[in-house]
């Protein structure tokens, strides 16, 4: 809807109405429609303002209704009109001017913005362009570097930034749309010809095919097979090419791709699914509506090595007064130099003070007994964790929230160590945790409703997509990595290359393979944690086949790799070769591919050929039915939760939606069908073995992933 008033006597105010973002649905293209012909109509009216409700001008299309049957008034005609109408036309830009909302405002004969709004055009990161003129009306305002900027990487601007760059006419602190009746009032009765953005021409650039090449190549790079990106590329060149009609036509035509695409489906399926797992619901029946989020003013960090550093340095970031606690004389004071260096960094980028006072150190856990809530982040070692949570439990004054900052280790076992259970939870940080956008909220059975809640809503104002996850090794992240790194293992068994593997991995969008991200992670991670679970030496017991452990195919590969002091980037050397210690640049190693002719040899096997269908269909398929045994198992709500856990924390392509997602994609009776085939070609792999979720699905006819959570319940209740 679009409400119409007059104010001044002679401005017409439209005001959009549609909460809570005021997006462009087919009701409210209409009511603008409407009242724009009525304000050009009326003869007591000399200028007009549009704004939007509630403080905020515009967040764009309506995104839901991308997937409807197109109804009410295109975009397109509307912005002309506007554009073309004989009085002048304001926009008053309050809270956001976003995609269609920006486009709408370019429209407009001058913009005015207020200190506290962002602007931006960020359709590609939904797989579109800004087809509403947005590619064409930018860069003849702000030219072509600084539009192609904006949109190719869907970032939004502040006010100042967008004044600096010409989006906008006017700043002000006061209240924008008095502001904004003032100036069209002075404006009233002038010429608009020279304010219409589509009459102008695009500012000329001397060396216009070097500039599209460079950033084609930079775009196409950084894609990793995303379309939107390159469309937005072409359509901003058409603008700088070609005359304004038929770069609309360009527009259009592109858009028309780009519209019907797969990967919009899966980068708007993103974006719903990322505001989906804020609205988290536990098997318990505590939800994110009723349970109360404890306010956290004060937290206390304990263990000050990388993942505590990072956590330190998110929390300080907030604004919370942090604690950061370790025993280790050496590693406090190193820890001390680097969060303050990291705090010290993000300031400088920022333009402001670092907040360094936020931030006390302590080598005496006796420090954490004031907190709200306290993070441990010691080493990953149960015996260790328990040791402190017992102290923890001891210390803290009555009501702090323990956290554990645990990548897979049993939440509640350290909950059963503390007096009062229903104030633990897991928080797990992805390294490095001041940058990193996931954190997966583990629930154990005792945690209360306002732990849960607490932590997700500590989790949000760090600005991460906080997850909430249920208890089980690896949570629901590391555990459907595990067969995936597993299957990586076989296919080298089997003759593949950590080259091939990764090549095909990292051509589907993801930005490291297996091979070349374990080697940043550090192989001896995970081989310490095989040794814990006594998969690998020294408790395999004498006589155990080697590739085989509890009557299932078992790769020790990577535990040969360890053996010997191949840990990754970290030793220079693990799947792959680096120039140095803690090199970055991953080079094809001869001594490896020695190492698999002769481990093939020594156990009989015969490398075959291998092609890049299996290696995906392998890697992806049994991530995605542990993926499924998870929504079974209960330990995640829905598929979002898994796609966002994956988009966020695990490099999986966003345009490609998720794992959930992409199975979704493919046919889930085609995924069905290809684990199958591998179980049958590898029986002793049960994680190949197609669960039960996946097979009642696609009995069900594979309904749409949105409707997957009916299945659950059903499936849960006949139980
Ligand atoms: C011809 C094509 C022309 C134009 C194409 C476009 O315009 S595409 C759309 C471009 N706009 C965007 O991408 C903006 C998307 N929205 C946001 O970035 C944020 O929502 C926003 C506006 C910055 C507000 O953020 P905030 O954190 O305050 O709220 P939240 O994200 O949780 O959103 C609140 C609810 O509003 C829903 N919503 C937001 N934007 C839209 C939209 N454009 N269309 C439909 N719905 C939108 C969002 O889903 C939330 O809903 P809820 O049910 O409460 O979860």
């Amino acid at each position: 809807m679009a409400q119409y008033s007059r104010v001044a006597g002679s401005v017409a105010l439209i005001t959009l109405q549609n909460p809570p973002v005021n997006a462009l649905s087919a009701a409210v293209r209409q009511g603008i429609v409407d009242t724009v012909e009525r304000a050009l109509r009326d003869p007591e009216v000399n200028s007009v303002v549009i704004c939007g409700q509630n403080g905020k001008f515009c967040g764009g299309a309506d995104i839901k209704e991308f997937g409807r049957q197109m109804s009410g008034p295109p975009l397109v005609p509307m912005i002309h009109a506007i554009e073309a109408g004989h009085k002048p036309m304001v926009a008053a830009i309050e809270g956001v001017a976003l995609g269609g909302g920006l486009e709408l405002a370019l429209g407009c004969h001058y913009r005015i913005a207020h200190s506290k709004a962002r602007l931006g055009l960020p359709e590609v990161s939904l797989g579109l362009l800004p087809a509403a003129g947005g590619s064409q009306r930018l860069p003849r305002l702000i030219g072509v570097p600084a539009a192609l900027d904006l949109i190719t990487t869907g970032r939004h601007v502040t006010a100042a930034e967008a004044l600096k760059l010409g989006i906008v006419d006017q700043v002000t602190d006061h209240n924008t749309v008095d502001v904004a009746v003032k100036f069209v009032q002075s404006v009233a009765g002038q010429s608009m010809d020279s304010r219409r953005l589509s009459t102008r021409p695009c500012p000329s650039l001397p060396n216009l095919d070097a500039v599209f090449e460079g950033v084609m190549q930079r775009v196409r790079q950084s894609a990793r097979g995303a379309i939107a990106p390159v469309a937005c590329v072409q359509a901003v060149r058409a603008a700088a090419t070609l005359p304004y009609p038929q770069g609309m036509e360009r527009e259009k035509e592109l858009m028309g791709t780009l519209f019907t695409s797969g990967q919009a489906r899966a980068l708007q399926y993103c974006f719903f699914a990322q505001r989906a797992v804020g609205k988290w619901s536990l098997p318990s029946g505590a939800r994110w509506d009723t349970s109360k989020a404890m306010p956290i003013s004060k937290a206390a960090v304990i263990g000050l090595g990388t993942m505590g550093r990072g956590i330190t340095v998110a929390l300080a970031q907030t604004g919370v007064s942090v604690v950061a606690v370790d025993t280790q004389e050496r590693q406090l004071a190193e820890a001390k130099q680097a969060v303050s260096g990291m705090l010290e960094r993000m300031a400088q980028k920022r333009g402001s003070a670092p907040p360094l006072g936020l931030v006390h150190y302590s080598n005496n856990l006796q420090a954490a007994a004031d907190a709200d809530l306290v993070i441990e982040a010691v080493f990953e070692d149960m015996a260790l964790k328990e040791s402190v949570f017992q102290q923890l439990s001891a210390i803290c004054k009555p009501g702090t929230f323990l956290c554990t900052n645990t990548s897979g280790l049993d939440v509640d076992r350290l909950a059963s160590h503390t007096r009062r259970p229903e104030l633990v939870v897991g928080m797990h940080f992805f390294a490095p945790a001041h940058v990193m956008k996931l954190l997966e909220v583990v629930c154990g059975p005792r945690s209360s409703p306002e732990a849960v809640a607490t932590a997700m809503q500590l989790g949000k104002k760090m600005g991460k997509v906080s997850v909430a996850v249920g208890n089980c090794p690896g949570f629901v992240g590391n555990r459907m990595l595990k067969p995936y790194v597993e299957q990586a293992n076989f296919l080298l068994e089997e003759g593949a290359t950590p080259e091939l593997v990764d090549q095909v991995l990292e051509d589907f969008g993801f930005a490291m393979g297996v091979f070349r991200m374990s080697d940043l992670s550090g192989l001896d991670v995970g081989w310490r944690i095989r040794k814990a679970d006594k998969l690998t030496d020294p408790s395999v017991p004498a006589g155990q086949p080697v590739r085989v452990r509890q009557g299932r195919r078992y790769s020790p590969l990577a535990d040969l790799i360890c053996e010997q002091g191949r840990f990754g980037q970290k030793t220079g050397q693990g799947w792959y070769h680096y120039d140095k210690p803690g090199g970055r640049v991953a080079r094809s190693d001869p001594w490896l591919h020695s190492f698999l002719e002769e481990y093939r040899a020594r156990h009989g096997l015969v490398a075959r050929h291998i092609d890049h269908q299996e290696v995906l269909e392998r890697c992806l398929y049994v991530l995605i039915n542990e993926g499924f045994r998870i929504l079974d198992d209960g330990i995640a709500a829905g598929p979002e939760d898994i796609d966002a856990i994956y988009v966020f924390g695990y490099g999986w392509p966003r345009h490609r939606g998720g794992p959930m997602f992409y199975a979704s994609m493919v046919g889930l009776a085609r995924v069905l069908e290809r684990l199958e085939h591998y179980h049958q070609a590898h029986p002793d792999v049960p994680h190949l073995q197609p669960c039960r979720l996946l097979r009642r699905l696609v009995a069900s006819g594979s309904p749409p992933v949105q409707r997957w959570r009916e299945v659950i319940k059903r499936l849960h209740s006949q139980l």
